[in-house]
């Protein structure tokens, strides 16, 4: 089974997962990458039984309004959403995450902190022992890139900017190889309070409720508190 087919199998289990749930004043959250793609598409076909949706990036708001569902933005929600659905680059078995390979990462913490599921599909290959073989995107204001890029280095990271690429914030994206992440609560902490750092990739202190996990054999439902 290709890695292609995998991720449309973990976007049809959350599909699955949400659909029955569904009611008709019920906004929903939605990631960014080419497995929640996949499940925006499969979404768009129930567009009728919920409200709208949030989404964390320009890209998903484009095909989410293409395919005719409504988007709408924080400030209009009333509570919290009731699931948030994105895609991961890694994520472990206490399923904290690494986010940010299509530099959408910090929309979607923001967009995550505002439910109260979150979701995460992945196919198996994301699915790791251990954090951190994934370079870590960080997103910095772009007058602080050099400043920040040395207190990374400092803390051990090997550092490279991502060429022509700005963030939906009008940041630029460190991808960070190198970082011990055998505590990533306290690493994302730490990177985060570097001054100029929007925020960090790792979802640690913010991790999944939820992973579906699409293996060769089916997909593998894997929950925080279980
Ligand atoms: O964090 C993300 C985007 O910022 C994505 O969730 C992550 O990169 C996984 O993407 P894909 O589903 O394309 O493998």
């Amino acid at each position: 089974m290709t890695q292609q087919q995998l991720k449309q199998q973990a976007a049809q289990a959350a599909i699955d997962l949400i659909v029955p749930q569904l009611k008709p004043e019920m906004v929903l959250g939605v990631g960014t990458g080419s497995t929640v793609d996949l499940f925006i598409d499969l979404l768009a076909e129930h567009k009728g039984r919920f409200k709208a949706a949030v989404s964390s990036s320009e890209r998903s708001t484009a095909r989410m309004q293409g395919l005719g569902v409504a988007v709408t933005t924080l400030d209009e929600l009333a509570e919290p959403m009731p699931f948030y659905v994105d895609g991961a680059d890694e994520i472990d078995t206490q399923l904290r995450m690494i986010k940010g390979g299509g530099g959408a990462l910090t929309r979607e913490k923001i967009v995550a902190s505002a439910a109260r599921q979150f979701v995460c599909i992945v196919d198996a290959t994301k699915l790791v022992e251990r954090l951190g073989a994934f370079p870590l995107p960080v997103e910095v204001i772009p007058m602080a890139r050099a400043i920040v890029a040395r207190r990374l280095q400092e803390i051990g990271g090997h550092v490279l900017e991502r060429a022509g690429f700005l963030t939906d914030n009008g940041c630029v994206i460190l991808d960070v190889a190198g970082l011990n992440m055998l505590e990533p609560e306290q690493l994302e902490a730490t990177i985060n309070d570097i001054p100029g750092v929007v925020t960090c990739g790792l979802f640690a202190l913010s991790a999944a409720d939820v992973a579906l996990v699409a293996h060769a054999d089916g997909v593998r439902r894997l929950s925080r508190d279980a």
